[in-house]
């Protein structure tokens, strides 16, 4: 082959190398190394932003150009090739672009021997792999600061098992990499947290990403709350292919926000108590007085304000000192508080002053039941030191809302009222509006007489009989109780049950009346009279007194006594209340052969599920529905709709107050015939009821 066509051939085969390396990052590079030149390829001088003609063909273009740091080992290189200890020349390094900035190549080259085994010739390619290798620093430097931050970043599959652990999870769970690799991410929640867990894990997997204050767990097993954000690890399509979980501590700041919180609740405490007896203070009270006019307001309700003062405390802290004084107004407080129920507020204002508000008042009587309690409590002797000390205080009682609205008022008023009770000659109370505090001296005066009327046997029982009105045959009498008082002669139920009731005196009474009207039943049944059933009123407050079914038997006993004889009749308002446990009690007393009927029916709401449920034989139809019939045509709408209501329950029917001829022909053509009223007989005594049994007998 002849020269010219020799350099022909190579001249096409660097056409086709260039051609075939054109659009790549690649170019060519041939270095004779004997007479030293340099051959680039024009794409290697465009990868330095150069046109062909700019630069030289030489070696010292490449020298001119390679980053100076490089320059040693890129030859250590070349010389370790040309010595065949490395088979083929490949090395990283630098090149000067002509704007400056450095290109990053990736060379790789072969040495070309002659026959005696000199290198002549080295022939290689030069990449432009800049992008790769600042992608490759990039990933470093982030693998590097993951590994340096001091907070916890952890990843973990699909599936929970974790993938990486950095040294900030180290520090902060306490376990070494190789004890956590492939463990369950749930390891470092404690275990009552674990509802938690799967809780953030579908919110996480729904959402991409989750955030939290949350307690963790350490390998010691010490305390670690820490801020918890979760997010989503997603392939280059975007699919979800695990998690990221980066943890920062924040036990220190938690413990830090616990002290704080507690000073300031310290603080608020103090401010809104009294030092000395640690209740409420002015500020707090004046707080409970807004909540309390709120709710009070909301619910329809009152609620009664007790001013208290002490009566002549001054006295004790002028003559014993105001040592002693602390420790009585201690005493004061405590007993107060014992004596009110949870949902009063008690508060010292200043000095002797101390205010209750009562809540969820019923009756303005029982602003003057607890007054009296407040009174009696502060009478009790108090033993500090070596002295025995009486005391006594005065109330002042104002109510929301009859006296007022506000805070303020309620509050001028009640003082005014406790300056009023000083005035009445101190240890005592008075309402602001002064025929209140009559009302509750007469109500506590009465409380006291009916006390007295059970034990001096001042009551008396009355019977009403119970007919059929189809045969004009009596069925049954209902023992009615009356209070033959001293001086206001005799007094019908409406005028004492009520107050009987909220006293708690109903238990006595009942249990008087039912020994009573049974004991003369039964006498009159073994005189061969026929009095039939006894129907007694039974308050659901004796219903629940735990010996209620021990009397009742005592008493069947006692006066041999036939449960078929005894009906007891519960008002319907009463067993709306009604319980499981005086349920039970009713089914037993029905068991037994007793009759159960409810009273006052149609008055008291009571639904159709309860009734089914309770042990019921009748219903008494209450008497004011009764009253206008025929004139009101809606209580005979309700009257019919009564009587086929006990139909369909298989219930037996009674009306009472039955007074007129038109009233028993209506209830009769309804299909009611038992009744009860003045149209046959008002309730009589038992002296009356006697004759009236004989007679019939007769
Ligand atoms: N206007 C009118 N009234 C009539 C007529 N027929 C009967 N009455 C009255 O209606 C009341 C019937 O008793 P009650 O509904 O059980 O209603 C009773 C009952 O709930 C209660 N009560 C009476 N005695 C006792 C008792 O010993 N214990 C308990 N817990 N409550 C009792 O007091 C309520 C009232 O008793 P009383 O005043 O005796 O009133 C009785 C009776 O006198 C009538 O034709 N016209």
């Amino acid at each position: 082959m002849t020269k010219s066509r020799k350099l022909d051939m190579d001249e096409k085969l660097k056409e086709r190398f260039e051609l075939a390396l054109c659009g790549s990052k690649t170019s060519i590079l041939d270095w004779d190394m004997v007479d030293n030149t340099l051959y680039v390829s024009p794409s290697w001088k465009e990868m330095l932003g150069y046109r062909d003609e700019e630069l030289p063909n030489t070696t010292h273009t490449w020298k001119r150009l390679v980053h100076k740091q490089d320059v040693v080992h890129v030859m250590k290189s070349v010389r370790e090739h040309i010595k065949k200890h490395i088979k083929v020349f490949e090395n990283n390094h630098r090149l000067r672009h002509k704007d400056g900035h450095w290109v990053w190549i990736l060379g790789r080259a072969r040495i070309i021997y002659d026959e005696q085994g000199n290198a002549v010739r080295m022939i290689g390619t030069h990449t432009d792999i800049t992008k790769e290798k600042e992608l490759q620093l990039q990933y470093s430097h982030y693998a590097q600061i993951l590994e340096q931050i001091q907070d916890s970043v952890i990843s973990f599959d699909m599936d929970g098992f974790i993938t990486s652990w950095n040294k900030g999870s180290k520090i902060l769970f306490g376990y070494e990499t190789d004890e956590v690799l492939g463990k369950h991410f749930s390891m470092l929640f404690p275990k009552n947290t674990l509802d938690l867990y799967e809780k953030m894990m579908a919110e996480l997997k729904e959402k991409g990403e989750y955030r939290t204050e949350i307690q963790l767990r350490r390998k010691t097993n010490k305390p670690l709350y820490a801020v918890l954000s979760l997010s989503s690890l997603k392939d280059e399509d975007g699919n979800t292919i695990g998690f990221v979980s980066y943890a920062h501590d924040i036990t220190e700041q938690k413990k830090v926000e616990a002290i704080l919180l507690e000073q300031k609740n310290i603080l608020r405490y103090q401010a809104h108590h009294d030092a000395l007896t640690r209740l409420p203070n002015r500020v707090l009270f004046f707080d409970r007085m807004e909540q309390s006019i709120r709710k009070t307001e909301r619910l329809g309700k009152s609620f009664a304000l007790f001013f208290i003062d002490l009566d002549k405390f001054k006295h004790i802290n002028d003559s014993l000192g105001h040592g002693i004084g602390d420790r009585v107004l201690k005493v004061v407080a405590r007993r107060i508080e014992e004596t009110i129920r949870k949902e009063d507020t008690l508060s010292r204002l200043s000095g002797d002053e101390f205010t209750v508000i009562m809540e969820d008042l019923n009756h303005p009587e029982d602003a003057s039941l607890l007054a009296e309690k407040i009174l009696t409590v502060l009478q009790k002797p108090m033993y500090i030191d070596e002295y025995t000390l009486y005391i006594s205080g005065s109330i002042g009682i104002s109510l929301y809302p009859q006296d007022a609205t506000d805070a303020d008022s309620l509050l001028k008023y009640a003082d005014t009222a406790m300056y009023k009770a000083k005035e009445n000659g101190r240890n005592t109370f008075q309402f602001y509006a002064s025929e209140m505090t009559q009302h509750a001296l007469e109500r506590m005066a009465m409380k006291t007489s009916l006390k007295e009327a059970i034990e001096k046997e001042e009551l008396v029982v009355h019977y009403q009989p119970q007919m059929d009105a189809k045969s004009e045959r009596m069925i049954g009498l209902e023992a009615l109780v009356r209070w033959q008082h001293p001086s206001r002669g005799l007094l019908h139920p409406d005028k004492f049950i009520a107050l009987a009731e909220e006293t708690g005196l109903i238990i006595d009474i009942d249990r008087w009346v039912m020994k009573t009207a049974m004991k003369e039943v039964s006498h009159w049944h073994k005189e061969g009279l026929i009095p039939d059933v006894l129907a007694l009123n039974l308050s659901i407050k004796q219903l629940e007194g735990h010996n209620f079914l021990k009397e009742i038997n005592e008493c069947l006993t006692a006066f041999d006594f036939k449960p078929q004889w005894l009906e007891l009749e519960i008002p319907e308002g009463q067993v709306m209340k009604n319980h499981k446990d005086s349920i039970q009690k009713l089914q037993t007393l029905n068991k037994m052969g007793i009759s159960i009927s409810i009273d006052d029916f149609g008055t008291g709401y009571s639904s159709l599920s309860l009734l089914k449920r309770l042990p019921i034989n009748r219903l008494k139809i209450d008497r004011s529905f009764i009253k206008d019939i025929p004139a009101d045509e809606e209580d005979m709408a309700i009257v019919k709709a009564i009587i086929a209501l006990a139909d369909s329950l298989k219930l037996n029917i009674i009306a009472e107050g039955v007074e007129t001829e038109e009233q028993k022909a209506f209830l009769l053509a309804n299909g009611c015939t038992y009744m009860q009223g003045y149209y046959y007989s008002r309730p009589i005594s038992s002296e009356l009821m006697r004759k009236f049994l004989q007679k019939k007998a007769c």
